[in-house]
């Protein structure tokens, strides 16, 4: 990747980002603004050897300027960067929420990329959404799929998608660091050190995932192998299925998708 990255916000998704794409190519070129926070920005320094930096010098300096500020501090960033000219720029925003629109209303023929990334990318195992805007070039598209490429898998989706993509992947490690945090909690209440049940839990997640993606069989398939009749598996997953855990997941993401409709509706005129 030969394009320098500029990063406007330097928080949490930033930070991974940064941490996965500095594995994945040591010597790539990236800068970061952030706003009122300069021990934020002097971290990200010490950390990834990242080039701090104003809007004015990393807009002049970057090939692709990657929005990663919330949702509501997303327009005055496009009113910042309205004054300058990003003819040959690519913009990548990361928001939750925020739809191309709002992006063509301040940056008149801007060539956009939504995506939706998650904090794996710091591990090199993201799964990225990403929606091409109008006016990104092949080129361009194709830098937009690199950048996430290096960090993990990606998938194009149609805008009207990417809030289902968010339901499942963007928020997604929280679903199952949640899961894992209980199960943690539940070793310790069974009599394990807490040490332990952490690597427990560790090891069985890493192992179940890497079930998932290296057998053939479905998730429901190898569940199904671990369940024998009346057994242990059976106990447990009753307790599940009389909580409804099933429908309770099914809730949650129907209720972060709900949130990501929401926030794009506050863009409605
Ligand atoms: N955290 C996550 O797992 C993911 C977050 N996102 C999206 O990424 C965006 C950022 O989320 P987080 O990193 O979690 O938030 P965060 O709050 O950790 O980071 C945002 C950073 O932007 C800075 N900032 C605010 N206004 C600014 C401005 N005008 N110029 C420069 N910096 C500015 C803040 O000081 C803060 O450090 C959100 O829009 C969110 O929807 C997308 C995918 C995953
Ligand atoms: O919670 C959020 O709003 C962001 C977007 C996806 C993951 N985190």
């Amino acid at each position: 990747m030969s394009q320098s990255i500029g990063f406007i916000g330097g928080g949490n998704i930033a930070e991974a980002m940064i941490s996965g794409l500095k594995k994945a190519n040591s010597a790539l070129e990236i800068r970061v603004t952030n706003h009122s926070n300069r021990g934020r920005l002097q971290g990200l320094v010490d950390r990834y050897n990242v080039i701090a930096t104003s809007l004015t010098e990393l807009v002049e300096d970057s090939k692709v300027l990657i929005i990663a500020v919330k949702p509501k501090d997303v327009q005055g960033v496009l009113k910042d960067l309205a004054g300058f000219s990003l003819q040959n720029k690519l913009v990548i925003s990361v928001a939750a929420g925020v739809p191309l629109k709002v992006f063509y209303k301040y940056l008149p023929g801007v060539a956009v990329v939504r995506a939706m990334p998650n904090t794996s990318t710091a591990v090199l195992h993201s799964m990225t959404g990403l929606v091409r805007g109008d006016n990104v070039n092949d080129e361009q598209a194709s830098v937009g799929e690199k950048i996430f490429s290096a960090t993990g898998k990606i998938m194009w989706v149609p805008e009207k998608n990417i809030n289902a993509l968010t339901a499942i992947s963007g928020s997604g490690p929280a679903y199952f660091y949640l899961f894992a945090e209980s199960l943690i909690k539940a070793g310790v209440e069974l009599g394990l050190s807490e040490a332990e049940a952490e690597v427990l839990v560790l090891e069985t997640l890493i192992g179940s995932g890497k079930m998932i993606a290296e057998s053939d069989k479905s998730p429901g398939k190898l569940r199904e192998e671990v369940t024998s009749p009346n057994g242990t598996t059976y106990a447990a997953l009753n307790v599940f299925m009389e909580e409804k855990l099933a429908q309770t997941v099914q809730n949650a993401a129907w209720a972060c998708a709900r949130r990501a409709e929401d926030l794009e509706g506050e863009y409605s005129e």
